[in-house]
């Protein structure tokens, strides 16, 4: 992790959640939703998967892509998982500090370290019943059996605490969680333009 300037103006809402819960489908929603608002930016991670691995939307790179960027500087915070390799780009800590917001696609293990580099954040933790995240993973397609398997029973923290953090569960309908979700991000564009 590279240490970058606290960000003053806009907050960082950081989505994480076990894999499968519909955290990319989440943000999808309220990415629709803000279709048309400047202020709200959502963010595109590094992350060394294929582009044509569906899902997210992100900036595919080597695995020797990804050490000169980390090396260079270019990221505010990455970290490792799955055998994959993820960024947030450095340059959306100067986005926040003019007053955007900012919703980024996190990770439960590297929440700390995510936390030190953005300072005030927001956490919105994605749920959905063990069943259901497995049902999801097999239907979606996007890795193997094994792959699978293996990040159904990935350990990390199981609670994760903190005033900034808010859960939505959704083990049920995706436009449910989502308008949530879109309360959640609200409520936190609203304490920047209307204080109370
Ligand atoms: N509420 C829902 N109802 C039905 N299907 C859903 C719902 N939410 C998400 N899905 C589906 O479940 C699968 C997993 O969702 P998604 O990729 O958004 O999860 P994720 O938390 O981002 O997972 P990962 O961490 O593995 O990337 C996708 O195929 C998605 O279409
Ligand atoms: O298990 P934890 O630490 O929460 O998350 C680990 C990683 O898994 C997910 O990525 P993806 O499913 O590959 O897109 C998260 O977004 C994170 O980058």
């Amino acid at each position: 992790m590279t240490a970058v300037e606290k960000a003053r103006g806009g907050t960082l809402i950081v989505v994480v959640g076990p894999s499968g819960a519909g955290k990319d489908s989440v943000m999808g929603f309220a990415a629709r939703h803000f279709a048309q608002r400047p202020d709200i930016l959502f963010v595109r991670r590094v992350i060394t998967r294929p582009s044509d691995a569906g899902g997210e939307v992100h900036e595919s790179v080597s695995a020797a892509e990804f050490d000169d960027m980390r090396q260079n500087g270019a990221f505010a915070v990455s970290w490792q998982a799955h055998g994959l390799s993820y960024g947030i780009p450095r340059e959306i800590a100067e986005k926040i500090a003019s007053g955007m917001t900012a919703i980024v696609n996190g990770s439960r293990a590297a929440l700390p370290a995510i936390r030190a580099a953005f300072g005030d954040v927001a956490v919105a933790v994605i749920t959905a019943d063990p069943p259901v995240l497995a049902k999801r993973l097999a239907e979606r397609g996007r890795e193997s059996e094994e792959d699978i398997l293996r990040r159904l029973s990935r350990q990390t923290p199981d609670v994760i605490a903190g005033n900034d953090v808010t859960v939505i569960d959704n083990s049920g309908r995706l436009d449910i969680a989502g308008r949530r979700f879109i309360a959640l991000v609200e409520r936190h564009c609203a304490d920047i333009h209307h204080p109370a």
